[in-house]
């Protein structure tokens, strides 16, 4: 590089001692000699040809090992820069395939492609330009005629037109001195860089053509790589600019300032380099590769390309790459009229950039110079093409690697993006001082405006993303979440509204644990074990709603059976009503004694209702039953139930239990997703709920049509494993996923609970059939969603068959008279203790020991309030009259096998007998004359007339008729009904 020593000798020993880094650090690149001397400048005329993309994109990728390779040579220089830079290599930027809404990936490219063509319709322009200018401003005429003072004044007017728009530096330096003072003396410097050309020697003048051509050669290098770099930048980087890369000006400018020891120096040294600077960005790459590209050929650019990785390198190490950027910048927006610039150009560049990036050294500083080069190309292409500025702006962001640091600045400075956006709409395109000084404004009225036009490139970018972007795409929806949505969704569409639970009764004022009676009680244990000799004492009491738990811890050797033996014992002394013992207390060392609370205090519904624990359970089957022994509420799902028996003595709160275990229901289900059938052979208990959405028929009273609605249920279950097989799934729930999935409209199958008040009574009218018909509901009925509620006063065995029993696995038992109906029921004693008004042992699926519940009450009023806020928003949509349950339970109950032919033979006879069906069809007289009690029943014949037959009341047609209806009644839930 000792031309470079030549070259300086022509100027000042001063000018000499003001840049002596910059030309030891351009000494230590033999790389950018040797290509120096390898490929010259072509000499005359001629024409960069355009390169492709593919090609622009491996020669980046080298510039881009190359520059990570230098980077990682070069020790750290400022360690505030440092920490930015650690910031954003904590974070780095992750570009993928997968269109990101907060990168705009598919939308900037189109930005990109249309940028692109605005860039070529401005190279094409600037060519045109170009062609106009006297030859003796050509690049290759720069040595036969050096450009007078004029020439260079309007020249320096052209650069700060072009320039000024992009306010990178420009507007650093007139936020330090102010625009229009800026403007005069950057000109004012540069009419002194073209009188220091003009004195230079004559005989000099030929060998400074020399290398002034092949500097701009080698200056137009970097400038095309980097031109090249910001057009073939993958895309995920210019969605990365285009959310970060602005306000990297804005840090830029700032951290320019930082340094300098001596701002009033600063500010005069950056003054002409800023333009320059601006300048070498002002260019547009697309502009670049039009006018430099034909003259070389592709090898050509190729090798410009290494050679101007090798600039880029020396822009990432430190000041003189600044310098070598703003030169290329300079050839670059110059074109080949550009020849002065270069010698103004290594004079001041390398200095603004002492000037903004601390001599300390710094590794982020090439970083941000080459941020600074990108942006200002974007903004040049905005000035050439206002519109493509912003669109520019992504593109040189890409390059924009402090992401962090960039980001940072835009929070810290986020105004500055709309007076810059405005500014960016103002700027003219065409050339003058005036552009200039009118930019110089703009800057003064921002002071960081620097990072204005990207951060409204930015801004723009977002405006033009479609709004399907801006949703976050990394909100995780579970399964379970999704299915809840669904829900809702399904509810709203039906118009269905859950009752507000303010129709119920508040639940009264917790009664303050009595601690002066649990000390009694205790001491009273306490003295009872002793008496009896035995080693026991009270070590924790919890007292609940109806009882309160002592328990008891004997010593060791102590027998668990001799503290159960002393239950009437422990009663006696206690005073107690009654006490139950629970040895061990399961998972506990001690054994439990319960003894019931001096006042107990009723558990509303609406308490339980309340609780997070029913509130958070989604399945709409979900139940309320009471607190339990320390207050906890308990729920649970009739679908894992799944089939549930209550029994209890009268009075007990069977009935209070089912009622409350309903209402839940209402306030958990949808008409269409929970389907109720009522048998309520007392008549009374249930009455409330005629009239609701939610039933299949009215609540059913008779044992007949009871028996004939269980037969139904068995058929609609037989009907909906079918449609499983049909579907390949297992059981209504996936059957109903299969039917969402599907999309076909086809309403879902909702859940069937059949609720029976009182067994033993359905049992005494029609025993074989009813147990028949609970057993196999019992046995199938869970996978298809129909669920059983058998309550019974008389949990004997006659009524709760093994057979039943072994089917329904949980269990409710209320108070029993005795310990062989809690055995009955629970097979286990405990239930024969309790204390009834709802008191109860819960036997949950799957357990082994029962708990001990206080069930919740809810009135007859609250029932009601419920009842008629749902009746309010929908009518009953019965599918079944109860009449039509007993028709089917008739059909099917009296049946035989030559009834139909029967029937066909009388009415093809026109009377009936008995005698004339016994010599037909060669049967006994019992089962002729039960054939025709069957046929008057239906109604196909008339009454007994003595010894005459009976007349027949129906044609063949009508009892064909009659025949099917039966059957279709009895055919299976129909959707359309739901
Ligand atoms: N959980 C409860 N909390 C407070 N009181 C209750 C509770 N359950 C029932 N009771 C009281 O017990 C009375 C009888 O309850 P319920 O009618 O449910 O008994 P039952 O077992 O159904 O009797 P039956 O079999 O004769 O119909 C209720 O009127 C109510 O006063």
């Amino acid at each position: 590089m000792k031309f470079w020593k030549r070259w300086l000798r022509f100027f000042t020993d001063e000018e000499e001692h003001e840049r002596p880094t910059n030309r030891e650090r351009l000494d230590h690149r033999p790389e950018r000699a040797e290509a120096k001397v390898v490929y010259q400048y072509p000499q005359g005329r001629f024409r960069f040809p355009l390169i492709p993309d593919d090609h622009s994109l491996e020669t980046k990728k080298t510039t881009r090992q190359i520059v990570d390779e230098e980077s990682r040579l070069k020790p750290p220089r400022r360690p505030s820069v440092d920490t930015v830079r650690e910031t954003s290599e904590k974070k780095p930027f992750r570009p993928s395939d997968v269109p990101s809404p907060i990168f705009g990936y598919h939308n900037n490219r189109e930005q990109r492609q249309r940028l692109t063509e605005q860039g070529i319709i401005a190279a094409r322009r600037t060519a045109e330009k170009a062609k106009q200018r006297p030859e003796g401003l050509s690049a290759d005429g720069q040595a036969s005629s050096l450009p007078s003072e004029q020439a260079l004044s309007s020249r320096s007017s052209d650069f700060i037109n072009t320039a000024a728009p992009q306010g990178t530096l420009e507007q650093t330096t007139h936020s330090a001195k102010g625009g229009a003072a800026a403007d005069r003396q950057t000109e004012k410097e540069t009419q002194v860089d073209a009188a220091t050309v003009q004195i230079a020697t004559p005989g000099a003048e030929k060998r400074m053509n020399e290398i002034s051509e092949e500097e701009n050669e080698l200056r137009k290098a970097p400038f095309t790589e980097t031109a090249a770099e910001a057009e073939e930048q993958p895309v995920e980087l210019v969605e990365e600019s285009l959310v970060l890369g602005e306000p990297a000006f804005t840090q830029t400018a700032v951290e320019a300032k930082e340094p300098s020891a001596d701002p009033i120096a600063e500010e005069s040294v950056l003054d002409e380099p800023s333009f320059t600077e601006t300048a070498a960005e002002a260019k547009d790459p697309s502009v670049e590769l039009v006018e430099e590209a034909p003259a070389l050929g592709e090898s050509a650019f190729t090798e410009i390309a290494k050679e101007a990785e090798e600039q880029i390198e020396g822009i990432s190490a430190g000041d003189d790459d600044c310098e070598g950027k703003a030169e290329a910048g300079q050839a670059a927006m110059k074109g080949t009229t550009w020849t002065e610039a270069p010698v103004s150009e290594e004079k001041e560049v390398p200095e603004a950039m002492s000037a903004a990036v601390p001599t300390s050294g710094e590794p982020a500083a090439p970083e941000m110079k080459e941020e600074q080069a990108h942006a200002s190309l974007c903004q040049a292409a905005s000035v050439v093409e206002p519109e493509s500025g912003s669109r520019e702006g992504g593109d040189e962001h890409e390059n924009g690697r402090s992401a962090t640091r960039v980001h940072e600045n835009r929070l810290t400075q986020p105004d500055d993006r709309d007076d810059g956006q405005k500014e960016m709409q103002e700027l003219p395109t065409e050339s003058g001082n005036r552009n200039a000084r009118g930019t110089s404004k703009e800057a003064e009225r921002r002071p960081l405006s620097s990072s204005a036009p990207a951060s409204e490139n930015r801004r723009a970018a977002d405006r033009h993303r479609p709004e399907r972007m801006r949703i976050p795409y990394n909100v995780m929806m579970l399964k379970q979440d999704r299915r809840k949505l669904e829900e809702r969704a399904a509810r709203r569409s039906s118009g269905y509204s859950l009752p507000p639970l303010s129709l119920l009764q508040p639940p009264g004022e917790a009664a303050a644990c009595d601690e002066q009676w649990i000390h009694e009680q205790c001491a009273r244990l306490d003295q009872t074990f002793e008496s009896f000799h035995i080693g026991a004492k009270v070590v924790h009491a919890t007292q609940g709603p109806t009882v309160t738990q002592f328990e008891v811890q004997p010593d060791l050797g102590v027998k668990v059976s001799k503290i159960t033996s002393l239950t009437d014992d422990i009663k006696l002394s206690l005073a107690a009503r009654d006490i139950r013992i629970e040895a061990p207390i399961p998972g506990k060392r001690t054994i439990g004694i319960e003894v019931p609370n001096p006042s107990s205090r009723p558990v509303q519904l609406r308490e339980i209702l309340d609780s997070s624990a029913f509130r958070e359970h989604c399945s709409p089957l979900t139940v309320a039953l009471g607190l339990d022994i320390s207050g906890a509420p308990v729920v649970t799902d009739i679908k894992k139930m799944p089939h549930g028996l209550i029994a209890g003595a009268t009075g007990s709160g069977k009935s209070v239990c089912m009622n409350a275990m309903l209402v839940s229901m209402l306030y958990k289900a949808a008409p269409h997703e929970v389907k109720w059938l009522l048998i309520d052979p007392k008549m009374v208990e249930l009455a409330p709920y005629n009239g609701l959405p939610h039933l299949l028929s009215p609540v059913i009273t008779e044992a007949k049509a009871a028996a004939g609605a269980l037969k139904w249920a068995v058929r609609e279950m037989e009907r909906r494993y079918e449609l499983f097989v049909h579907a390949g799934v297992r059981d209504i729930e996936k059957y109903n996923a299969y039917l969402r999935a599907q999309g076909s409209g086809e309403p879902i199958l909702p859940y069937i609970v059949i609720v029976i008040d009182e067994l033993a009574d359905l049992m005494m009218a029609a025993p074989a059939d009813v147990e028949e018909s609970i057993c196999r509901l019992a046995q199938k009925a869970r996978a298809c969603g129909i669920h059983l509620l058998i309550a019974t006063q008389r949990p004997s065995v006659d009524v709760i068959t093994g057979l039943i029993k072994a089917n329904i696995p949980t269990r409710i038992a209320f108070s029993v008279s005795s310990q062989i109906d809690s055995r009955t029921i629970l097979d286990a004693n405990g239930a024969e203790r309790l204390l009834g008004r709802g008191d109860m042992l819960f036997l949950e699926n799957g357990s082994a020991k029962s708990v001990r519940l206080q069930g919740c009450f809810i009135s007859d009023e609250e029932i009601e309030r419920v009842t008629a806020y749902v009746k309010a928003q929908q009518g009953p949509s019965y599918m079944f009259s109860p009449d039509e349950f007993r028709q089917t339970a008739a059909f099917s109950e009296e049946d035989d096998e030559l009834f139909d032919e029967a029937c066909r033979f009388v009415i093809a006879q026109g009377g009936a007998s008995t005698s004339s069906l016994q010599r037909h069809f060669r049967i006994g007289y019992n089962r002729a004359a039960r054939l025709i009690e069957m046929m008057e029943e239906q109604g196909l014949i008339s009454e007994a007339r003595g010894s005459k037959p009976r007349d027949v009341l129906m044609s063949e047609e009508e009892w064909t008729r009659w025949r099917e209806r039966g059957a279709l009644q009895t055919d299976g839930f129909s959707s359309s009904e739901q």
